[in-house]
């Protein structure tokens, strides 16, 4: 009795702490592993002087209600798209920020550098007072088995001359909210462009990728974001995450769809890690003010 005891607590010894050398190999890969910063400074009327990597920002407009920060973000990108009707949502509800203003005036000052889509939703009047600005249109009607979204990304990764690519964030505004198999295809976007930055946002929320070769950083701007958030593998199940930072912190912890997924977590301290052998997304609460 006593010696099956005894290799019960030996076995069980031997799974719950690891060897010094497993221990160490552990460490050496976490060094291995590249760290990935992320930050919602976009938000922010000014962006610190002190972000690294600095970021170059494209802003791209679906057509959905335009979120409250559109202007901050438009003054921060570099890059301005519309996909198809996203334009219409541009010409209609920019002005409605500025009411004091001359919404003509303001629709020349907030004109996109690119409309790309199937050009099924943009109005005939807003694609020609677009043109006649000098917006370039790219008609991709012909193209029914991908998103505007879809083609405004290979848009931007292809075509943008003139634009330092190195270290680019595309911002998606309208990209949440309202119908749900457009929420989907947004979704798909970002996993099937897993290697750019893309953060799709609403008045609410933010959304991006966690690729799996990264261990990533996450710093929160605490004054316009959080506390909710979710950590949420998408595509294939997780077998280990371990995350620092939150309130519900996974330790090697296994999700999966229809299995543990990680949502109304909350951000606990101003720098979240997250580390996973699969992509995530990753999806915090944008303040009201
Ligand atoms: N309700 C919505 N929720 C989320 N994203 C949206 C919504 N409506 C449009 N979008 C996004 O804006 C992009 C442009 O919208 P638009 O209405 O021009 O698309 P569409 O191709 O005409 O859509 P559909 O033909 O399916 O209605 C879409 O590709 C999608 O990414
Ligand atoms: C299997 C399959 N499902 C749906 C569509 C339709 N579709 C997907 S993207 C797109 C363009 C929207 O602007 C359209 C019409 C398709 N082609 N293939």
């Amino acid at each position: 009795m006593l010696r099956l005891q005894a290799i019960i607590l030996a076995k069980a010894k031997h799974f719950t702490v690891p060897s010094p050398s497993s221990l160490r190999l552990v460490k050496k890969r976490m060094i291995a592993m590249d760290l990935m910063h992320h930050s919602s400074c976009f938000l922010l009327p000014t962006i610190p002087l002190q972000r690294r990597p600095s970021l170059t920002y494209a802003l791209l407009v679906l057509n959905q209600n335009l979120p409250r920060f559109t202007p901050l973000l438009w003054n921060h990108a570099q890059l301005h798209l519309c996909a198809d009707g996203g334009a219409n949502r541009l010409y209609d509800e920019m002005p409605l920020f500025f009411p004091q203003e001359d919404a003509s005036d303001v629709r020349r000052r907030y004109k996109p550098d690119v409309i790309k889509g199937d050009m099924d939703s943009i109005r005939r009047e807003v694609l020609e007072f677009y043109a006649s600005l000098g917006t370039e249109i790219v008609d991709k009607s012909h193209d029914q088995d991908t998103t505007d979204l879809h083609k405004c990304v290979t848009y931007i990764r292809d075509s943008a001359s003139g634009l330092d690519k190195s270290n680019l964030c595309i911002l998606v505004v309208g990209a949440l909210g309202g119908r749900f198999d457009h929420e989907m295809g947004n979704l798909n976007v970002i996993c099937r462009f897993s290697s750019m930055r893309i953060v799709l946002l609403s008045n609410d929320s933010l959304i991006h990728l966690l690729p799996r070769t990264y261990c990533h950083v996450i710093h929160i701007q605490t004054s316009v974001e959080g506390p909710h958030c979710g950590l949420i593998p998408i595509g294939r199940p997780s077998k280990s995450t371990t995350t620092t930072g939150l309130q519900w912190d996974l330790n090697n912890t296994a999700m999966e769809f229809g299995g543990l997924v990680s949502t109304s977590n909350i951000v606990k301290k101003e720098k979240v890690t997250v580390q996973s052998d699969c992509d995530l997304l990753w999806t915090i609460s944008i303040k009201k003010l």
